[in-house]
C-alpha cells in the first residue's frame, strides 16, 4: 500500500506539473522520454480487466485505482470520504489545473464525476447498494480551483431497489453557499442483470467477487 500511495502521490504531482508547466519543447520532450521508462516499468506485468487489484479489499472499503478516491490513481484528487456528523458522507477537496474547464474554475464534468462519486457513496453508507440510473446537476455558481471545498452526498430516501440521493460542492470557508446541487436515483440491479454485468469479476486470488455488498466501496473513514 505503501508503494502503490508512493507511485499515485508522484503521477499526480507529475500530471499537475504536465498541465501547468512553461517549459519549452526540448524539456516537454525529455521528460515524455521518461515518462515512456516508468511506462514500460509498470507494462511488466499487468491485470486483466475485470481482476481486482490485490489491494482492494472489499471488507476494509478499500478501492486503491479509483479515479475518484483512489490513493494509486494519477487522476483521482484523491479524495477521503467520511461520514458526516450532519448524515450522510463528505469530502474536503482542493482542486487543480488538471480539472480546469473555464479558466480557473472546475470542468463541470469533473462536478459531474465527484456528485456520482459522493451520490453513491452515500448510497452505500446507508447501506443501500445501486449503481447510478440517474443524475442531475445545477450549476448555481462556478467551482473555484485551488481553495478547499466541501463535497456532501446524503440519501433522500429508498423504496426497493432504488434509492434517491442528493449532494453538493461548496467552497469550505462558504459551505451554505452552494455552487453545485446535484440528485440521483442509484438501483440495486435485479440479479440477472447482476449476473450479466458482473460474472467474470474475480479479486486478486481469482475468486468470484461480484459487487453488490455495501462493503465493496470505496471508504468512507470513521
Ligand atoms: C456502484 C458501482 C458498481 C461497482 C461497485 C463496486 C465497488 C464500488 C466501488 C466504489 C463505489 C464507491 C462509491 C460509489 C461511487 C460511485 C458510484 C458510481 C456508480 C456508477 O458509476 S455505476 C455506472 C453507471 N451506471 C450504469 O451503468 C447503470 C446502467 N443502467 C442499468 O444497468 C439499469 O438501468 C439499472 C441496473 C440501473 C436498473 O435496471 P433494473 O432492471 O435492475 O431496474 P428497473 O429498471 O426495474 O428499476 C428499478 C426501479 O428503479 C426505477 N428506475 C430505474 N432507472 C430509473 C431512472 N433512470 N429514472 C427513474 N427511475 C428509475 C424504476 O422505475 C424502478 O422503480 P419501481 O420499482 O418503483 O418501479
Amino acid at each position: 500500500m505503501a508503494a502503490v500511495t508512493e507511485l499515485g502521490t508522484a503521477l499526480r504531482a507529475l500530471v499537475d506539473a504536465s498541465v501547468s508547466t512553461a517549459v519549452g519543447p526540448e524539456e516537454l520532450r525529455a521528460a515524455a522520454a521518461e515518462a515512456r521508462r516508468a511506462t514500460a516499468l509498470l507494462e511488466a506485468d499487468r491485470r486483466p480487466p475485470g481482476r481486482l487489484p490485490p489491494l482492494d479489499d472489499p471488507v476494509a472499503f478499500r478501492r486503491v485505482y479509483s479515479p475518484v478516491t483512489g490513493v494509486g490513481s494519477a487522476v483521482a484528487p484523491p479524495l477521503t470520504l467520511r461520514g458526516d456528523p450532519a448524515g450522510g458522507v463528505r469530502a474536503e477537496a482542493t482542486l487543480g489545473l488538471l480539472y480546469e474547464g473555464p479558466p480557473g474554475y472546475l470542468h463541470g464534468g469533473m462536478s459531474g464525476l465527484l456528485m456520482d462519486h459522493l451520490l453513491g457513496a452515500a448510497a452505500i453508507h446507508a447501506g443501500l447498494w445501486g449503481m447510478t440510473a440517474h443524475l442531475e446537476l445545477d450549476y448555481r455558481g462556478p467551482v473555484p480551483l485551488g481553495v478547499p471545498l466541501v463535497l456532501r452526498g446524503w440519501v433522500e430516501r429508498n423504496a426497493g431497489r432504488r434509492t434517491d440521493v442528493a449532494g453538493s460542492i461548496a467552497a469550505a470557508d462558504a459551505p451554505d453557499r452552494v455552487l453545485v446541487q446535484a440528485t440521483g436515483i442509484f438501483v440495486t440491479p435485479r440479479a440477472e442483470k447482476m449476473d450479466a454485468y458482473f460474472a467474470t469479476v474475480t479479486d486478486a486470488a481469482g475468486r468470484h467477487t461480484p459487487p453488490g455488498r455495501p462493503t465493496d466501496a470505496t471508504a468512507v473513514q470513521p
